[in-house]
């Protein structure tokens, strides 16, 4: 710490950390240690230094976005948000070949509608704290991505996926017989332009990281050990920005997409109650269930 303490001093004299007389918040950085948190299904590690987080999802089979996964998400991002020494994380996946399986089938399957409304709620606070974050998001794509976990590398600022063919990227859902909804499809449209997002969709295509590369769903490839090195390093390409500035711009850019689904947030929820409930959909999810768990056998 007294090393530390020095080092700053050293620095703040030199000006290296000060922009028009004010500490900037790399600065303030150094002062603070470093970090971690842990819960079931999500750990976080800090770098008081860097002002970086890792947080790393850790829920096997295949880091599904559960009604609890996604409160741990959400708190564990807030906690972050609140820490004025965090100015960066880095979404990653402790597990071997999947990133995230997207949303949890079983919370979609022979629930009540209650539970639906409760489940849906979750799922658009998760969007919309992750794609109005004032901190730079770097997604770490460790493995296989389909649906609302192509969802979550898409709102992050910038993404780095494992060139590895077994993995794949995409929003799926018409495979599983249902609809991705207007901000997924908002989602991906602000990333990849209209024409290939109808088609992905439509088909529910699951692109190769070489295809997600070459139509930008994707910003960079990476060797398989080497995702999170290079995330680091797109990191503090972002954080030499000025943070207020940075961080102006991403609003400018996303308000829209963020009102459009803040304005129509309760329609949305009975629009998934009332997909959901039909018996055909219920269908559609029970047999595509299986056949995953087919697949093993
Ligand atoms: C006009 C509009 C009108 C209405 C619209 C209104 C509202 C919209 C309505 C609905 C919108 C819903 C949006 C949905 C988004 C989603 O995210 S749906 C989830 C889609 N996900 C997938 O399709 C992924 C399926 N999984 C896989 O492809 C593979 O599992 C994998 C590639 C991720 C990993 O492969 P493996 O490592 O080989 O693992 P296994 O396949 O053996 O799986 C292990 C284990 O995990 C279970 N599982 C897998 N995925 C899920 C999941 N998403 N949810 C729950 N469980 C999952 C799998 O069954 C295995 O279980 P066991 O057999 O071990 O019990």
């Amino acid at each position: 710490m007294a090393a530390l303490l020095k080092r700053s001093a050293s620095l703040l004299r030199a000006g290296a950390l000060q922009k028009h007389g004010v500490l900037t918040k790399q600065a303030l950085c150094l002062f603070s240690t470093n970090m971690r948190m842990f819960t079931n299904k999500i750990s976080v590690e800090m770098d008081g230094t860097t002002g970086v987080a890792v947080l790393t999802m850790k829920s096997p089979p295949v880091n599904s976005l559960s009604l609890d996964f996604l409160t741990e998400f959400t708190i564990s991002l807030e906690k972050l948000e609140m820490d004025k020494a965090c100015r960066g994380v880095i979404l990653t996946s402790a597990l071997p070949r999947v990133f995230s399986a997207g949303l949890d089938i079983t919370e979609m399957c022979g629930k009540s509608a209650e539970h639906y409304a409760a489940f849906w709620r979750a799922v658009q606070e998760f969007w919309l704290k992750l794609y109005t974050s004032n901190m730079v998001t770097v997604a770490a794509i460790n493995g296989s991505c389909p649906a609302g976990g192509c969802l979550m590398a898409l709102v992050c600022d910038y993404r780095v996926m494992a060139d590895d063919p077994k993995f794949s990227i995409g929003l799926n859902e018409t495979k599983l017989g249902i609809v991705a909804p207007f901000w997924f499809k908002d989602t991906m449209t602000n990333t990849i332009g209209n024409r290939e997002t109808e088609k992905a969709l439509q088909l529910g295509y699951m692109y190769s990281p070489a295809d997600a590369l070459k139509v930008g769903l994707v910003d960079q490839l990476a060797s398989a050990d080497k995702v999170e090195t290079v995330a680091s390093t797109v990191m503090s390409e972002w954080l030499a920005i000025p943070d207020h500035a940075r961080h102006l711009t991403k609003s400018m850019m996303r308000k829209p997409t963020r009102d459009r689904l803040v304005t129509h947030r309760d329609a949305d929820i009975t629009s998934f109650v009332n997909f959901v409930t039909k018996d055909s959909i219920q269908k559609s999810l029970q047999m595509y269930l299986e056949s995953l768990k087919q697949r093993k056998r």
